[in-house]
């Protein structure tokens, strides 16, 4: 007689009760004042994955030049920022919050957390252990991986669920540049604008990050020379934030009708004296003034709230400059805040995660 095959059984164990999703953006300061501006470059600058320096050379930059000069310089920026619900990042941040855990509904258990200052990633992860959770979702707000975000925010939730006794399982987002949700929520804020104006040049301007962070992300360690490299993206180089910053300039003008030589794709918001990653935004702004450019709409689409960033950096300060090198029209694309279609690509991150 002939045996019967035998199969494995398809057992699915799931955990019981609810799963815990973990939004996390960057932080931000308790409040604009020079201490508590201090308190947050402190630990956000003292990060190894943000200043990638060894410890001792890191610990002599932030006492020595970042704590005494740079917060006090920083705090003035920060207080034109600040508006009656406090920082921007942090006030969508919980609307997003609210929205999310309405949409997810009750079996799930949104929390809202910052890598740096409050709410902290330990807060959220206890509540989720005092709740018994053991199936948990963390999605980093960052829409292009990165060592010094996502990175950071990975390492951070490791580092707090080593030694519990039940680690839990955790599904972690790794990037959602190309997102389609993602694309149509700042394609759908650009239309906004360009219905009722006719910009001869669009600029997107993302965060930027020293090269040698690129270059130690490689992992051909021959893919990014910051040549052509980052002009098309594709598995070999997928945590490449540089080509993930282009993929998105990509689907962007794609989908807004951008033709090509009327828009820029370049970085903000350099430190320090290292390369960072090029074209840098001011750069190509002042090339633009010299060139005769008179309008600019100009997209942020490394973030996804408002923050100082977005609204000072690219709303003020590149608008100043812009003028200055003679352009007469500057408009900022604000960012995705708390706009239905981000939650919408929230529950599909999370759902398909
Ligand atoms: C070495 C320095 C920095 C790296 C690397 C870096 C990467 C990085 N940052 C963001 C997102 C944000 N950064 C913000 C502010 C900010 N960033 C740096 C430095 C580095 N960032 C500084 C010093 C500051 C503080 C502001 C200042 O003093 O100029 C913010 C805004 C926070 C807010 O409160 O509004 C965001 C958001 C990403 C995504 C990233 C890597 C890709
Ligand atoms: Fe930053
Ligand atoms: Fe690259």
């Amino acid at each position: 007689m002939e045996s019967p095959v035998l199969q494995p059984p398809v057992v699915r164990v799931k955990s019981p009760g609810k799963t815990g999703i973990l939004i996390v953006n960057l932080g931000t300061p308790d409040s604009p004042s020079v201490p508590d501006v201090r308190k947050y470059l402190r630990e956000f600058l003292m990060d190894g994955r943000v200043i990638d320096i060894p410890l001792v050379q890191r610990t002599l930059l932030i006492n020595g030049i970042i704590a005494p000069f740079r917060a006090p310089k920083s705090a003035k920026v920060y207080k034109e920022l600040w508006t009656e619900n406090g920082s921007p990042l942090k006030y969508y941040g919980f609307i997003v919050e609210k929205e999310l855990q309405k949409a997810l509904g009750d079996d799930y258990v949104v929390k809202l957390a910052m890598r740096y200052q409050s709410p902290s990633i330990e807060t959220g992860l206890m509540e989720f252990q005092r709740l018994g959770l053991t199936e948990i979702v963390v999605v980093p707000f960052f829409p292009q991986y990165a060592s010094a975000s996502t990175g950071s925010v990975y390492e951070k939730v490791m580092d707090i669920v080593k030694d519990w006794q039940v680690i839990p399982s955790i599904r972690f987002i790794n990037r959602f540049h190309d997102h389609p949700k993602f694309i149509e929520g700042f394609v759908q804020l650009g239309q906004k604008y360009m219905a009722s104006y006719d910009y001869e040049h669009f600029i997107f301007s993302y965060h930027g990050l020293p090269e040698r962070q690129i270059t130690k992300g490689d992992v051909t360690h021959k893919v990014c020379q910051f040549g052509t490299c980052c002009d098309s993206y594709h598995a070999m180089n997928q945590h490449c934030y540089r080509a993930q910053c282009f993929d998105t300039t990509r689907l962007l003008v794609q989908q807004l009708g951008i033709p090509e030589g009327k828009y820029t794709t370049c970085f903000q918001s350099r430190l320090g004296r290292t390369p960072w990653i090029k074209p840098y935004t001011d750069d190509v702004i002042r090339e633009l003034g010299a060139k005769g450019v008179k309008s600019v709409l100009a997209f942020s689409p490394s973030f996804v709230a408002d923050c100082l960033e977005t609204t000072i950096e690219v709303g003020v300060e590149y608008k100043e400059l812009f003028e200055s090198a003679g352009g007469k029209h500057w408009q900022l694309v604000e960012s995705l805040n708390d706009n239905p279609i981000w939650i919408e690509t929230l529950v599909d991150l999370i759902k398909t995660a």
